[in-house]
């Protein structure tokens, strides 16, 4: 039986795996974890997936374990300003597409729609963050009555399985680096070995499997399975065993981000409940709201802007109470490693690949990996089988989502900078030109976007692409020959259901203060 676990590298793709396999595997697993004392971590992780309440439920957690140590919020969506135009903005939020005879009810938006916001329209969330809301209401009870929290059908699904049968109504945002403290205090509880130095080499055997990591200080680690969790160096994936990077740079030009971590009064600014990213000259910037401090951060293409006008940028964008952070300058690694799987050695989190933290995939990739190598863990014959199920399970969800990051790109109507320009000429994967073309005549369903699980569901491609603004989106022609009542209905019971919940639904700053 193989159970000696070796993972190198403690940022949060390290000690969620830690975790992860300890509550899957408890005392049958062995694992060592080595981090490096001197090499940092990134840290920068802020906004999730909602699918990650699946991992906190998986190790046991309450919110009320683990939020407040982590300074956390929700997250009821993302919200995208001036990408259309400027002081133009809408929503991608955490509610799933109603349909009204057979039809999504942005179909009937696009032929019927009350208003010109589509996000209003279709979606409660849209009001419910505008005014500040919570998702919760004052006795934790959730604003979506219909899910059903404790219910255990979806219990033990991974993600995959999960996908689209319910929508659950927010994700989190939280500081990463407090989450990677708290769970190497879980971690280290169940058992896992903790150790703080440097892997300085990485020895090889005869067949060039994984024989040890050599450390600074504590010797020769060994184990059957090398976990690579050391970011976007890639010490064990890339530099020994010389897996290639596959890059994404020619469809996502952004390669690089500067961050502030600004310390704020949350109770006079009031927490938006969301993740807002807002277009820019040659990029765009992050703003997400923590429980004592907005996270925020300029994501941009060096060949468009320098890291100092970027700075500069950012601090004008947040204003004085800018004036004393420092700066963090991060060069992003846009792509995936070919395979993550090679050998003895799998990489998890940045090592393995990363594409810009547009719609906050970062976590939502490592929860992935984790499932999926828990499911795919390798018996004494390291059956190729296993890995290769891996290795095409990571590729799908990567290459997936960098289509729908695209997308955006794409979409976006603004074309005032050569930067934006430059959006609508550059090469994009051939699969999603062909794609688009059909969603202009029909708006994305599950058989018409990226054929395997990415996490993202077609209503996402509808929000972007009727949000984004810059591709002409045609109703289906079968509507002029339907009945429109019951869509308009419908739009007239969001109506009054929003209208309801912005009434009693408390605000989000004060639920946290209510959590803590
Ligand atoms: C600008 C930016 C914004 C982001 N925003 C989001 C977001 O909003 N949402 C989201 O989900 N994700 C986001 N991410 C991604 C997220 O930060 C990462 O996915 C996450 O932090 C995981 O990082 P990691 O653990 O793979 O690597 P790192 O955090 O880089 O950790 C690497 C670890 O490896 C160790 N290490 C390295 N070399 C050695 C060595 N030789 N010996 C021993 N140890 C070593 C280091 O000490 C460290 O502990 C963002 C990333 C960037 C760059
Ligand atoms: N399965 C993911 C996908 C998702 C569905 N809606 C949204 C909205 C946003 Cl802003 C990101 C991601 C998603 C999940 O439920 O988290």
């Amino acid at each position: 039986m193989l159970n000696r676990v070796v993972i190198v590298g403690g940022g949060t793709a390290g000690w969620m795996t830690a975790s992860y396999f300890k509550a899957a595997f408890g005392e049958r697993i062995d694992i060592t974890l080595v981090e490096s004392g001197s090499v940092g971590a990134v840290g920068v992780g802020e906004a999730t997936f909602s699918d990650i309440r699946h991992f906190f439920e998986f190790l046991g957690l309450k919110e009320k374990d683990w939020m407040p140590a982590c300074n956390a919020t929700y997250k009821l969506a993302v919200r995208f300003e001036n990408w259309r135009q400027p002081g133009h903005y809408f929503y991608h939020p955490f509610e799933q597409m109603r349909s009204v005879n057979g039809f999504p009810l942005t179909d009937w938006w696009l032929k019927n729609g009350p208003t010109d916001r589509f996000d209003k329209d279709c979606f409660v969330m849209a009001s419910v963050i505008d005014a500040g809301l919570s998702p919760r209401h004052r006795d934790g009870t959730l604003i979506d009555q219909a899910f059903d929290e404790d219910g255990n059908e979806m219990q033990g699904l991974t993600m995959s399985e999960h996908q689209g049968k319910t929508q659950f109504p927010y994700a989190y945002q939280f500081e990463a680096a407090l989450l990677a403290k708290y769970l190497t205090r879980y971690s280290v509880e169940r058992g896992v070995k903790h150790i703080v130095d440097d892997v300085t080499k990485v020895e090889l055997d005869e067949r060039g499997w994984i024989s040890a990591v050599k450390t600074a200080e504590h010797g020769d680690i060994t184990g059957d399975v090398y976990i690579d969790c050391t970011g976007f160096r890639g010490v064990l994936i890339n530099q020994a065993l010389e897996e290639p990077f596959i890059s994404y740079q020619d469809t996502l030009p952004n390669d690089s981000a500067v961050a502030l971590q600004v310390p704020m009064d949350m109770e006079r600014r009031g927490i938006r409940p969301c993740t807002t990213a807002t277009a820019q000259d040659a990029g765009w910037i992050w703003t997400i709201p923590l429980t004592g401090r907005v996270g925020t951060g300029y994501v941009y293409a060096k060949d468009y802007l320098s890291p100092e006008d970027a700075e500069r940028t950012l601090r004008e964008f947040v204003g004085p109470a800018a004036a004393d952070v420092e700066a963090n300058h991060i060069k992003m690694r846009i792509g995936r490693t070919r395979n993550s799987w090679v050998k003895n050695c799998v990489a998890i989190g940045l090592s393995s690949g990363f594409v810009e933290p547009l719609e906050s995939t970062g976590i939502f990739f490592i929860h992935h990996a984790i499932e999926q190598l828990a499911k795919n863990f390798p018996g004494e014959d390291w059956n190729p089988a296993h890995r290769d199920l891996y290795n095409n399970a990571i590729a799908h969800v990567m290459d997936g989502v960098r289509e729908f990051l695209v997308l955006h790109y794409v979409a976006a109507k603004r074309s005032d900078t050569q930067y934006w320009r430059d959006t609508k000429t550059r090469a994009i994967p051939d699969s999603l030109a062909e794609r688009i073309e059909k969603w202009k005549v029909q708006l994305p369903d599950s058989e018409s976007i990226f054929p395997y699980y990415h996490g993202l569901p077609a209503y996402s491609y509808m929000c972007i692409l009727l949000g984004m603004g810059g591709i002409d989106l045609a109703p289906s022609p079968a509507l002029a020959l339907s009945d429109p009542s019951a869509a308009l209905q419908e739009f007239e019971l969001i109506r009054e259901k929003t209208e309801r919940l912005v009434k009693v639904l408390p605000k989000a700053y004060d639920y946290f203060t209510q959590l803590g």
